[in-house]
């Protein structure tokens, strides 16, 4: 690794004035992730985290991180004048480790009901695809989203992003993909981008995934036509009145949902309009998700339970982010995606909740405890890819990811001198607070 700098500190630290918003102070490790602003990490890098041991973090009133390292170093600064009056909030870090908050990947945050009765099928023995074929699983979701107001919508949302904020997620992709119908799909977007314009200190990049399963109506060329002729033109005048935003564009590429042709054009369409390519592929079998998505220009492909040796290739050579879902292999008890061989050939590895109706979980920290366990990663790779490499996988590696200067100060301040805590106490991860842009949630 290339060696540490004794501190890292921003080239004008007082560009948005000498009074800053907190002072971290003496947390016995801050993990910054990276410390020579890596967009990511792939192969042996992605083991590799930077430790400042003994460090404080300063954030400035912008929300964003001016310094980190020894407290000595800060306080010897001409342009850091230490009083009360010049530092709004003090955190006393001592014994206390800090990591970057997490981004999450993949989610699908709005929907109506549940699916526990589901859960009992499945333990039972049904697959996912019996499920799915017989109307429930995303159809079940669809029926019950498609009856739920815009307000029921968003109050949900709310409750389930302070869970999530509480459990480290500073920031997180969530789909659209419950509707199947133009008002549903346009509806849920509306949900998502008000999330966005509310006070919720946890923001969203927005995806749009009308091609998330066939509507049992309808067939798939005259549901993919649906899309492109009528779903996407109706979000993009609701992009252009102000009340819907989008930043991706996804589809089940599965077989017997998405097949390659549908897949590729809708992809293709929200390509044109700016959307990144972020989809689902490979999950329950192989469909040469890596060649397609290095023919698209994708930014990232999720699951990838089946990823083939060509594939990951492919991947890597097209710098396409795989966003693994553990929660996913876990439930439906199939095998996990093949995080070791993804690394090992150098696609960079990104993590996810898939926060779904139906993988019901949205800890990262539980999510990287499975990683390691089920996924054979490190912890130093679980964390890579729940911060730095989920954040690039989202285009927001300028803002979020690492703990350096310039990025906004959301953090996780850890109960344990040791980081490792976060992934090692599973069930109920000792996290003493959360912060964005330098503030309690
Ligand atoms: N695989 C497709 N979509 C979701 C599941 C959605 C659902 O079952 O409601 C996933 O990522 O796991
Ligand atoms: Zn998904």
């Amino acid at each position: 690794m290339t060696a540490l700098p004794p501190y890292l500190m921003a080239a004008n630290p007082v560009a948005s004035g000498t009074v800053f918003r907190s002072l971290f102070r003496n947390a016995a490790q801050i993990v910054t992730v990276c410390a020579h602003g890596e967009t990511h990490k792939s192969g042996a890098a992605m083991d590799q985290v930077a430790i400042f041991e003994n460090a404080s973090l300063l954030v400035d009133q912008a929300g964003r991180i001016v310094y980190v390292g020894p407290l000595d170093t800060l306080e010897a600064q001409p342009w850091f004048l230490h009083d009360s009056t010049h530092v709004e909030f003090e955190i006393d870090c001592t014994g206390q480790s800090i990591v970057p908050g997490f981004v999450d990947g993949h989610t699908h945050p709005v929907f109506a009901g549940d699916r526990v009765h589901e859960f009992a099928l499945k333990l039972a023995g049904a697959t996912y695809l019996d499920i799915h074929k017989a109307g429930g699983g995303i159809g079940f979701t669809v029926q019950h989203t498609r009856a739920a107001s815009d307000e029921t919508l968003f109050a949900d949302l709310q409750k389930r992003m302070d869970r999530m904020i509480k459990l480290g997620t500073t920031f997180a992709e969530a789909k659209s993909g419950y509707g199947l119908d133009t008002a549903t799909e346009v509806k849920m977007l509306r949900v998502l981008t008000r999330h966005n314009k509310s006070h919720h200190a946890l923001k969203l990049s927005i995806t749009y995934l009308g091609g998330h399963s066939v509507p049992k109506d309808k067939t798939l060329a005259a549901y993919t036509q649906e899309i492109i002729d009528e779903q996407i033109p109706a979000i993009v005048r609701a992009v252009e009145t102000g009340t819907v935003h989008v930043d991706n564009i996804d589809v089940f590429y599965e077989k017997g949902v998405f097949e390659r042709a549908e897949t590729e054009a809708v992809l293709r369409r929200g390509k044109e309009l700016g959307w990144a390519i972020n989809f689902h592929g490979d999950e329950l079998h192989a469909m040469a998700s890596g060649e397609v998505g290095a023919q698209l220009g994708a930014r990232a492909i999720s699951h990838l339970e089946e990823v083939q040796d060509r594939d990951m290739e492919m991947m890597a050579k097209n710098t396409i982010f795989a966003t693994l879902l553990p929660t996913t292999a876990y439930v439906l008890r199939i095998a996990p995606p093949p995080a070791r061989k993804l690394i090992d050939s150098g696609v960079p590895v990104a993590l996810g909740s898939d926060f779904n109706p139906n993988a019901h979980c949205m800890s990262m920290p539980h999510v990287m405890n499975l990683s390691c366990v089920n996924m054979k990663m490190t912890m130093n790779e679980a964390l890579v890819a729940a911060t730095i490499n989920a954040a690039a996988s989202l285009h927001q590696e300028a803002d979020r990811g690492s703990l350096e200067p310039g990025k906004f100060g959301d953090l996780v301040v850890i109960d344990n001198p040791d980081w490792r805590h976060i992934i090692y106490q599973m069930a109920d991860p000792p996290i003493a607070a959360v912060y964005v842009q330098g503030t309690r949630v």
